[in-house]
């Protein structure tokens, strides 16, 4: 079956070469048409067009950047919308809030189209390996219909309910994350700052009750100011961002992230918002000074 792919960032690129390597037929579009170079070569067909790879496919995914994009690519002229009609189905895996991904399944379905949200939790590596963790809601039957390429792409997928509640759950778990990668590094500091080896810091927390994949994979990292970006630190801090807005309509106090959220910000007003968001560290020490 052929299936569309909009959007071949660091997430897309990957995401969708898992669906050529597993042999689906994959038609891709990205706003900078070149980066489609590399998925051509490896079998991929090109749409000049979002509406274009709409028109040809059974079903589109999308990994866009950030609200913005994904009503972009959906609403603008040669977008989406334009070619979306009965049988179709847009399945969008960028990380948006709800507000944003309602928005599109309303005008989806509105031309008789179906729509699934499914953001994924899992960095640039799991994207390559295939192990991400796919969190859709919204039409039951796209999930199934989309369940074959989900487990070439991740490892697990959760079905969650009415549109809304994937992007929620997304939200909820890179606040946690964005939280977490701040006391990563005020601890790197302190031990630094107090004459301790913050190698050997890495692995006191590798054998304890806080071990856990993120500071292993970035400790070593950060501690050598290596920030070759998996996950952006601008989406980071757009996730806090989203989140905290999440918590606002929900009357919900969140001091610890609203304060990680300024070191986004903080990071990001330093020029390091295309750096990963373990760069936060940078900014994290000089908010120390
Ligand atoms: N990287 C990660 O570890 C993870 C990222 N995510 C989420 O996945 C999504 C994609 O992330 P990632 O691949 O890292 O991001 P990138 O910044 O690498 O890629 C963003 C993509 O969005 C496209 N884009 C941006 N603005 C527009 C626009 N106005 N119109 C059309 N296309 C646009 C870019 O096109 P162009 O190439 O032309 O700039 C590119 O294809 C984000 O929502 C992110 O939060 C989720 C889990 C992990
Ligand atoms: O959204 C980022 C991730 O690592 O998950």
């Amino acid at each position: 079956m052929e299936v569309g792919f909009l959007g071949l960032g660091i997430m897309g690129k990957a995401m969708a070469m898992n669906l050529l390597k597993h042999g689906f037929k994959v038609t891709v579009w990205n706003r900078t048409l070149s980066k489609c170079d590399e998925l051509v070569e490896h079998g991929a067909s090109v749409g000049e067009t979002p509406a274009a790879v709409v028109k040809k496919c059974k079903y589109t995914i999308a990994m866009l950047s950030d609200p913005a994009a994904a009503l972009s690519v959906v609403f603008d002229k040669d977008g989406v919308l334009e070619e979306v009609c009965a049988g179709k189905g847009y399945v969008d895996m960028s990380t948006v809030d709800a507000e944003t991904s309602i928005k599109i399944s309303e005008a989806i379905q509105s031309k008789g189209g179906h729509f699934l949200e499914a953001p994924v939790s899992g960095s640039k590596k799991p994207a390559e390996d295939g192990q991400l963790v796919i969190l859709a809601a919204g039409e039951k039957a796209l999930f199934e219909q989309a369940v074959p390429a989900f487990n070439v792409m991740g490892k697990k997928s959760f079905f969650l309910g009415p549109v809304g509640n994937g992007a929620k759950m997304k939200l909820v778990v890179n606040m946690i994350m964005g939280c977490m990668m701040n006391a990563f590094s005020e601890g790197l500091e302190l031990a630094s700052r107090s004459g301790l080896d913050p190698h050997t810091l890495l692995d006191v927390l590798d054998l304890g009750a806080i071990a856990n994949p993120m500071f292993k994979l970035k400790g070593p990292t950060m501690i050598n100011s290596n920030y070759a970006p998996a996950f952006p630190l601008k989406h980071q801090q757009k996730d806090m961002r989203l989140a905290l807005a999440l918590g606002d309509e929900n009357a919900l106090s969140m001091p610890i992230a609203a304060a990680s959220n300024e070191a986004f910000k903080k990071a990001r007003s330093l020029g390091l918002g295309d750096l990963d968001f373990s760069a936060v560290f940078e900014a994290v020490k000089l908010l120390k000074h």
